[in-house]
């Protein structure tokens, strides 16, 4: 049972209190009935959630973040190999017909997009982290850098992935040189944004869905070799966020495994 489940009409009488878990998960429930006053002991059959994953993949990850903000831990899943082709397999096809990971199911309802995903776990689960704020200001300040970021983490793919994604006869050191370019100014923007930010977010004073798609990019950066002291704001952020719980137990197994990244963008 969800915490946000209704709490003051049970068939059995009037809930007098209910008694989470430190996830925020009603275990059991004390009632005044007709007679007497009792304690239920509730049996958590969590609703079936489903997430088709590649470590390592920052849409992926966007969506274990938000799963363990919101208390939403024991979903199954299954972590596919992109080396062995497996987000092209039968099982993600048949979910997501683009061939891409993440692939997210709740009950029978189907979100292949990250970004769709993160927003519909927000709207529909109450418990745990409040992930868009209610103020306007801090609202409006939350959704521009949410969306804004997918121009953070294109023009980041792009030079990490240049290789993998255009083809040999079609590459270009012009391309590399303005891909690169466009990267280090994309970067100077969100070393700014963090500098002029009110607090250790990335929009506002609390950990925000801004923060759930931006904070994976980021550890890519330094994945790749990114240069801590160049960027101050960047580097105070990725160091006061990689230890919070939801990012460090949802933290790429591949990482973990080999913790030694590569340096393509320590020159940035
Ligand atoms: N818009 C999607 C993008 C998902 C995406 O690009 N996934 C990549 C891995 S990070 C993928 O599966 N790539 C394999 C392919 O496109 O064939 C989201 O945010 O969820």
């Amino acid at each position: 049972m969800d915490s946000s489940a209704p709490r003051g009409s049970w068939p059995l009488g009037k809930v007098l209190k209910v008694f989470p878990d430190k996830r925020g998960l009603v275990r059991s429930v004390k009632l005044q009935t007709k007679t007497n006053i009792i304690v239920l002991q509730l049996t958590i059959k969590p609703w079936p959630r489903t997430v088709l994953w590649g470590a390592g993949s920052t849409p992926c990850w966007r969506i274990m973040i938000v799963l363990e903000e919101k208390n939403l831990q024991g979903y199954n899943q299954k972590l596919l190999s992109f080396e062995k082709g497996e987000h092209k397999s039968k099982e993600v096809m048949d979910m997501n017909p683009r061939g891409q990971l993440p692939s997210f199911k709740h009950k029978n309802y189907v979100l292949n997009d990250s970004y769709a995903a993160c927003m519909y776990l927000e709207s529909q689960f109450s418990q745990g982290k409040k992930l868009i704020p209610d103020c306007p200001a801090e609202q409006a300040l939350m959704y521009q850098r949410m969306f804004e970021c997918l121009d953070f983490h294109q023009k980041m793919a792009i030079v990490i992935y240049y290789n993998w994604m255009v083809p040999e006869a079609e590459r270009h050191d012009s391309a590399v040189k303005r891909n690169r370019e466009d990267l280090s100014a994309e970067i100077k923007l969100w070393e700014g944004y963090l500098q002029k930010a009110s607090g250790s977010f990335v929009a506002g004073k609390n950990f925000s869905l801004a923060d759930v798609v931006f904070f994976p990019s980021v550890a890519y950066l330094y994945r790749f070799g990114f240069c801590e002291e160049r960027y101050p704001n960047l580097a105070a952020y990725y160091n006061s966020l990689k230890d919070r719980p939801s990012i460090k137990a949802s933290w790429p197994p591949t990482w973990l495994e080999n913790p030694q990244g590569q340096d393509l963008l320590k020159d940035l």
